[in-house]
Parts: C-alpha cells; sequence; structure tokens
C-alpha cells in the first residue's frame, strides 16, 4: 500500500484564500491593509526564488509590501539602519530578512534587531522565549505550517510518540515545542541530531516523524515505523535540477500511511504562514494604537484571531 501524499500547495491555496477574505475586511474596515516588508541581501539564486513566491502570495491575498534589495557587499550598521526604519515605519507591520546572509554579516544581531512585534518569522529571542513558556506570538512559519497541515490532513498528534530530526533554530527547535505543547501538539517528542548515535533507531519508534535535518534523500523506508507518518521539510536542488527533500520518497512512501512530497508539501504552507503572520502583527498594532472601536468591527465581521 503506497501511503496517501498531502497535497500542501491544495491546504496552502486554501489557507490564503481564507486570508485573502480577511485582508479584505481589513482594508475595507480600517482603511489599509496589512504590509509584510523583505528585505534580501546579495543574490543567494534560492532566495531570489522564495522572495519572489512570497511576493506573488502576498500580491494574492491583497497585501501591501516592498522588497528591500541590498547589494551583497551591504555593511552590517547599513542593513541595522534599514531594519531600524522599518521598525519605526507605522506603516510596516511584518518585517522578514532573508536568510542565509552573506557570511560577513551578523545574521543573530539582525534578527535581534527587528521589533518583535513585527518578527514575523518568529526568529527573534523574545518571541522564541514567548513560544518556549507555552504562551506563542509569532511562530516560526515552517513548524506552524507543518501543524496546520496535520490538523488539516486529521492526523491526531495528542499522546503520540513524535521523532524530529533536526534542532535547528527555525524549523527543529520550534518544531520540538508546538509538538510538546500542551493543548497545541500534546506528543511525546523526541529531538534527534548530530549527536545522536542511531538516529534512525529513534526515528523508527516514531508515529509521526519530521525530518528537518537539511541532508538530501537521507530518510528512507528503514527510518519508518510501518504506518507512521512522514513530514519532509527538507529543500534541496539536485545537479540536474530536481528539488528533493530529506526523505527518499518513493522508499518512504511504501512503509509510511501519508507523506508530504518535495516540492507540493510544506514549502507552500510556510509562506501562508508568514501572510498569517503578518495579518496577526497588523491587528495586533491596530489594537495596541487604540483602535479599539475598529477591532470590534472586524470581530464582527468574523475576522477573529484563529
Ligand atoms: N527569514 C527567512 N524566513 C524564511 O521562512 C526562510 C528564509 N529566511 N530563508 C529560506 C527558507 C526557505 N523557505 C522556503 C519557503 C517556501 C518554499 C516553497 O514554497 N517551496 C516550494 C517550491 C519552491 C521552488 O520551486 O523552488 C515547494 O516546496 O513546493 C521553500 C522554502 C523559507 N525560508
Amino acid at each position: 500500500m503506497m501511503a496517501r501524499v498531502i497535497d500542501g500547495k491544495t491546504h496552502a491555496a486554501r489557507e490564503r484564500a481564507e486570508l485573502a477574505q480577511k485582508v479584505a475586511t481589513f482594508r475595507r474596515v480600517v482603511g489599509y491593509a496589512p504590509r509584510l516588508d523583505v528585505v534580501l541581501v546579495g543574490d543567494h539564486p534560492a532566495s531570489a526564488v522564495y522572495v519572489r513566491n512570497k511576493e506573488k502570495a502576498r500580491e494574492q491575498a491583497g497585501m501591501e509590501g516592498r522588497v528591500h534589495r541590498l547589494p551583497a557587499e551591504t555593511a552590517q550598521h547599513e542593513l541595522a539602519a534599514l531594519v531600524a526604519d522599518l521598525n519605526h515605519d507605522p506603516n510596516v507591520h511584518g518585517i522578514l530578512v532573508q536568510l542565509p546572509l552573506p557570511a560577513h554579516l551578523d545574521a543573530q544581531a539582525i534578527l535581534e534587531a527587528i521589533d518583535p512585534r513585527k518578527d514575523v518569522d518568529g526568529f527573534h529571542p523574545e518571541n522564541v522565549g514567548l513560544l518556549a513558556l507555552g504562551r506563542p506570538r509569532f511562530v516560526p512559519c515552517t513548524p506552524l505550517g507543518v501543524m496546520r497541515l496535520l490538523k488539516a490532513e486529521g492526523i491526531a498528534t495528542t499522546g503520540r510518540e513524535a521523532v524530529v530530526l533536526g534542532r535547528s533554530a527555525i524549523v527543529g527547535l520550534p518544531m520540538s515545542l508546538l509538538l510538546a505543547a500542551r493543548g497545541t501538539g500534546d506528543a511525546t517528542t523526541t529531538i534527534c541530531h548530530t549527536a545522536t548515535p542511531d538516529p534512525r533507531a529513534v526515528a523508527r519508534r516514531a508515529d509521526l516523524l519530521i525530518v528537518a535535518m537539511g541532508r538530501a534523500e537521507t530518510v528512507d523506508a528503514d527510518w519508518i515505523k510501518p504506518g507512521a507518518v512522514v513530514i519532509d521539510v527538507g529543500i534541496h536542488k539536485r545537479d540536474d535540477g530536481r528539488l528533493v527533500g530529506d526523505v527518499v520518497f518513493e522508499s518512504a512512501a511504501r512503509v509510511a500511511t501519508a507523506i508530504t512530497p518535495v516540492p507540493g508539501g510544506v514549502g507552500p504552507m510556510t509562506i501562508a504562514m508568514l501572510l498569517n503572520n503578518t495579518y496577526e502583527a497588523a491587528r495586533a498594532a491596530l489594537a495596541h494604537s487604540g483602535g479599539v472601536g475598529l477591532l470590534a468591527s472586524l470581530s464582527e465581521e468574523g475576522c477573529v484571531s484563529t
């Protein structure tokens, strides 16, 4: 029996359509649209593609935004100055600095310079801390997208064994926090990383296996308990141009009960969640600036946060 293939593209399209409705109402009631500004430094080829995809999705959702393209040799203080400008611009609700940054720049310092209330990536230490404490504000888009995908597919996590392969700050760590969180994942959650002696043996215990190790086509059928759900967060371009994940899809799909493909799995959900976070940032900014009456009108129109 081949696994069911989880269609992230369709789920993401539905998420974006629902968001577009909320954005249209927001614009009508409040008089402007949520705005996401993206900062792209240099000409990393994959980043250029991702940023273009984000732009397309943002426009389709009816949201405002700009892309700030800076040359690869931009200095730390120049990038920091742009971030400060965006922090202070009341028309900008969400800020995303595309990673990776060129090697001479200190990415951590830049991420910490972003106003945490505009940090729609959820990478600022304040937002990571809130998530760790079970009081999430902005949750990183990829793990949030995975949780939405599981929910939409009717895949329960409560009381199940979840294994996360990878402990990165942008995927593995927040993914583990969400899976373990009370009232969110409620799963028994294990993290495997580069110091785990036998990650395959641990992976094989998983009812739900999240693969985010950043190594092309590494996890095959031998890593998977029969009937497990497999979520592949990896994305790599092979020499022949083909996109692949961290999972050997054909092999894994023979053992799993459901699996995400690459492309068309987690990636499209990531972008949809980025736009959702930006909408929430705009709502929160409105509340903060005393737009209580307008917020009430939004709620009456059914635009409640989820
Ligand atoms: N500050 C920051 N925030 C990010 O969220 C961020 C980042 N930097 N740097 C790079 C990674 C990667 N990432 C992806 C988003 C969408 C797809 C996506 O839509 N993938 C499509 C295919 C895209 C293609 O055709 O190349 C798919 O999987 O179907 C992939 C990868 C966000 N990232």
